[in-house]
């Protein structure tokens, strides 16, 4: 929500999918997910750049193996950065933007076996929760969105830095007023 409020031209996109999807005499619903392809590349684009788990989980490998020229010891616990990996200007485009777009425009997903975007880890231990991770962020995220046009009081400054520790917070939390934008309000109930 920091995101879109902080990139309006990116809000209005999404706004626009939710009218044209959902549209304003229904509520966000599970069933209108697949056709939510620009709030989808907005949830992977925040994921990158504001991975949850930004060294994924501590692995331990139970041999001893040489990964591009390193060795890796048998038993020494490993972090991969996928914080970043999401950054790198090598492995990105203008890496710091904010840019959802770049999800539509290549087909990079979770699941994928490429080594430059991990939001939910990669291989045997990879996070099992991703369908209901998934489903649950672009409902939250759909709904907020949907239901409500968010205004910023005077005084908020919209700050994006993060606390890093093995969940990544954010380090001022965000408020923001909602306001009612559908028409009716028996719709809220
Ligand atoms: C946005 C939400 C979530 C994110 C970003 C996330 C991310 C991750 C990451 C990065 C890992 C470590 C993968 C690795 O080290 O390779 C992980 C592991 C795991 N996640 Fe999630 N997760 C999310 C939600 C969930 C949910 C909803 C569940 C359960 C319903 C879940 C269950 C698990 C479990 C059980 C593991 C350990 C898997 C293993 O070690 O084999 N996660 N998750």
């Amino acid at each position: 929500m920091t995101e879109l409020l902080r990139h309006p031209d990116k809000m209005t996109k999404l706004i626009e999918e939710l009218n044209m999807v959902v549209g304003n005499q229904n509520t966000m619903e599970e069933s209108y997910i697949p056709q939510l392809v620009y709030l989808d590349a907005v949830i992977k684009e925040t994921l990158r750049l504001h991975p949850v788990a930004p060294l994924l989980l501590p692995h331990v490998p139970s041999e001893t193996t040489i990964i591009g020229g390193y060795t890796i010891p048998k038993g020494c616990r490993v972090f991969i950065n996928a914080w970043a990996m999401q950054r790198d200007l090598e492995l990105w485009d203008d890496p710091l933007r904010f840019q959802p777009e770049r999800f539509l425009e290549t087909d990079i997903n979770y699941r994928d076996n490429n080594f430059k975007y991990l939001p939910f880890g990669s291989g045997r231990r990879m996070c099992v929760g991703i369908s209901m991770a998934k489903k649950m962020a672009a409902l939250l995220v759909g709904s907020l969105v949907h239901s409500f046009e968010w205004r910023l009081s005077e005084e908020t400054k919209l700050n994006l830095e993060d606390k890093f520790g093995l969940v990544l917070k954010k380090t001022e939390s965000l408020v923001a007023i909602p306001i009612a934008r559908l028409p009716n309000l028996e719709q809220y109930k």
